[in-house]
């Protein structure tokens, strides 16, 4: 990078011209190319410095993958940049764009001042006018005075504005990453590679170069505008000759660095790569030490590093190729506006600092010319980035897409039931007898792997409340996948699961049967199928991996009902009149209410141990996982759902502990489908569904219901638990 920018300021020396130089240096645009490479290339071009010629060889598909052409690339760039322009931040941000251009024009109207000035300085140096030179001097030193804080403002309010865009496409990527499970679905069938390098790398790169080259050709325009009058005005053929040489130039750059985005793009996803396979390192720290991996981490991790390397030396040899003629492009055409208008000179039609200025204009219109020459590498890692996001873009965006008619058939349908208020009454005014509330509908269920391997078809049964069920069945069968498809997490397949929830209000009620009526069906008001209901709505799910958040033991066990500024959430809901959103969550528990559900779970030690509820650690690390798995049921006991999908969540558990949870959340009225192979699970469940090894050449169903205690396996589609 130093390079490149020393490449630029020092043809100017070459004409031994030294306000041109000084004027360049203030010039913006690819006189400031160090600034305009994003940080990601100044990274691996410092990496670049210590690559040896190792010769680079393809190490998987993503070699092959070829460079999007210019039309896919204008229209991602356009995709990306255009929301924040519309968003509801646009006023300022068009205020502060419009500023930035403001101040660019003003830093090229600066650049125009100090071509003429120079001329008039040069002009009386070579006439020995003592006076005018002192004059022109003076001017040229308050020009200085009254030019440089432009161009700092100028670098200063783009700097800030491109901060500005950052900070709203952040926020705008996450909040799409997080919705409806996308990043669990990218994650869980690779979609792309690392989502996390796309946001944090990639945006703050996006923002900063889009409005630097947004600026850089506005720039360039107008300094074209403006210097070709005055080139133009001293010798027109000069003007055609470098129209011509920078047309040349820019297609043979084009040509020679064809296969810069390809590597740029391959370059960026190597180094992420590498990074993640640290970070794993650091996340599974102990699993590592007991395994003794060390070994296989360093070779991974090696051939990770040696991935990028290599690519990265395919970059150096592209780049070094480019530059062989990027260099010679540039200094061979140094000399043309002397050799051409010194003759002028000579005979005496110009002054001398006329030479200087059309050596100047010269400078600034070659520069202007040749943005792509100049800048090509910088437009490259550019293009990939913009490459980079587009995909992550186009990836949001279908997941977060409303489905049309032919998806719908070919994936599982998760929807919410509200339960209405009005349990029914009999027309004599009694209670139904039969009266029992349903939670879960499965209807017609078919689960699949992501390629199309069936795990479970055909399957129909309805819990209702108090129904503790029971799934057993081999390791593979599709146990976890069921209550994958229950979440919402899961949809390949087909058929339909219905949740009835209840609003919010009611769920401190007493869950008698005999005071709710079973006539469910017809008081139910479907409130949508979005995932993102499923907490809100009283279903929660335990993953056999107890997750632990980065925060306190308080943040731990208000997790993800509560986050540590609920109380806010809710003011703001008030305010905006979303009423059913205050209705979503209880009272955020106290810290007695905390203190009393660790007890509940034999966890009242970690208060003493770790010194109170609002320390912080590294909880998976310095908890057991039975800790761990108790932690998860208190968060449970605190957030009182109606349905609770228990993933093997006891299977670190001694039979007492596993007991004891279990005798909690029955007595805290929360209805659960548990997943497990112990036979001490049996007799908390009323009800087992036996899920087998689905065999991919019969159509048979491979599933059989029974009831705890009873030998016999009945059929069971759609009746009653
Ligand atoms: N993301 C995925 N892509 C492809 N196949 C998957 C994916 N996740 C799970 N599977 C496959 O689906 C099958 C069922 O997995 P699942 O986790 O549901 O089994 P399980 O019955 O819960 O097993 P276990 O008792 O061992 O936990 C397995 O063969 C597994 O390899």
């Amino acid at each position: 990078m130093v390079t490149q920018a020393k490449l630029v300021v020092e043809p100017h020396f070459s004409c031994g011209i030294t306000v041109s130089t000084l004027e360049s240096s203030l010039k913006f645009g690819h006189r400031s190319s160090l600034k305009f490479h994003s940080f990601t290339t100044r990274r691996r071009l410092s990496l670049a410095a210590e690559a040896a010629t190792t010769p680079p060889a393809p190490t998987n598909q993503d070699e092959q993958r070829k460079p999007p052409d210019l039309q896919t690339l204008t229209g991602r760039f356009w995709k990306i940049a255009v929301p924040y322009w519309s968003s509801d931040d646009k006023v300022q941000a068009r205020l502060q764009l419009a500023a930035v251009f403001a101040l660019t024009l003003g830093t090229t109207g600066i650049s125009v001042g100090f071509n003429f000035l120079g001329r008039d300085f040069y002009n009386a140096l070579a006439n020995k006018d003592q006076e005018q030179f002192t004059k022109q001097l003076l001017y040229y030193l308050a020009a200085f005075a009254g030019g440089i804080p432009i161009f700092v403002l100028r670098d200063y309010a783009r700097e800030k504005l491109a901060l500005r865009w950052r900070s709203w496409m952040t926020s705008y990527y996450m909040e799409r990453y997080l919705k409806n499970k996308t990043f669990y679905k990218i994650q869980s069938q690779s979609t792309i590679d690392n989502p996390d390098q796309r946001i944090v790398d990639d945006l703050s790169s996006f923002t900063g170069t889009a409005l630097s080259f947004s600026l850089t050709l506005f720039n360039a325009a107008i300094d074209l505008i403006s210097f070709s009058n005055i080139l133009y005005g001293i010798y027109p053929p000069l003007f055609i000759v470098l129209l011509a040489y920078s047309l040349g130039g820019t297609a043979i750059s084009v040509f020679l660095g064809r296969g810069l985005v390809g590597l740029n793009f391959l370059q960026e996803k190597k180094e992420a790569d590498f990074r993640y396979g640290l970070v794993r390192v650091r996340e599974n720290a102990e699993s590592i030490a007991f395994y003794g991996g060390e070994e296989n981490e360093m070779q991974l991790l090696l051939s990770r590093f040696k991935s990028a390397f290599e690519n990265l030396n395919q970059l150096l040899i592209s780049s070094r190729n480019l530059e062989f003629f990027t260099n010679g492009y540039r200094y061979l055409i140094q000399i043309l506006p002397a050799a051409v208008v010194a003759p002028m000179y000579f005979s005496g039609k110009i002054e001398f600092g006329v030479v200087n200025q059309s050596a100047s204009a010269f400078n600034h219109i070659l520069g202007d010319f040749s943005l792509i020459v100049y800048q090509f590498q910088a437009i490259s890692a550019f293009s990939a980035v913009i490459d980079r996001l587009g995909e992550f873009d186009d990836i949001l965006d279908s997941s977060n897409r409303k489905k049309g008619d032919h998806d719908l058939n070919e994936e599982i349908q998760l929807s919410f039931c509200l339960i209405s208020c009005s349990y029914g009454l009999q027309s004599n005014g009694s209670m139904p007898l039969s009266s029992r509330v349903k939670l879960l509908d499965v209807e017609q269920l078919t689960v699949q792997t992501p390629s199309k391997a069936t795990l479970i078809k055909d399957l129909s049964f309805e819990i209702y409340e108090k129904d503790h069920l029971l799934v057993t069945g081999p390791s593979g069968s599709g146990k976890t996948s069921l209550l994958r498809a229950v979440a919402g997490l899961w949809n390949f397949g087909s058929g339909a699961i219905t949740i009835y929830v209840r609003p919010r209000g009611e769920l401190d009620m007493p869950h008698s049967p005999d005071v709710i009526s079973s006539q469910v069906t017809s008081t139910n008001e479907i409130i949508g199928d979005s995932t993102e209901r499923r907490n809100s709505e009283g279903v929660i799910f335990l993953p056999q991996k107890p997750y632990m958040v980065l925060g306190t033991l308080r943040q731990q066990l208000l997790y993800p009902t509560w986050t540590e500024d609920s109380d806010n959430v809710v003011d703001d809901a008030k305010q905006s009149g979303d009423a059913r959103c205050v209705n979503e969550k209880p009272n955020q528990p106290t810290s007695d209410d905390l203190i009393q559900v660790l007890n509940d779970v034999s966890l009242r030690h970690l208060l003493s141990r770790f010194d109170g509820l609002d320390s912080t650690y590294e909880w998976s690390s310095v908890l057991s996982l039975g800790e761990q798995q108790r932690l998860a049921f208190a968060r449970l006991l605190l957030a009182k759902p109606t349905l609770a999908l228990l993933d093997e969540s006891t299977s670190a558990l001694d039979e007492a502990n596993e007991a004891r949870l279990y005798q909690l959340i029955e007595a805290a009225g929360i209805t659960y489908i548990s997943i497990g192979h112990r036979s001490t699970l049996y007799k908390y469940h009323k009800k087992v569904l036996h899920i087998s090894t689905a065999n991919t050449t019969s159509n048979q169903r491979n599933w059989s219901f029974k009831n705890v205690g009873e030998d016999s396996i009945y059929d069971f589609s759609k009746q009653q638990l």
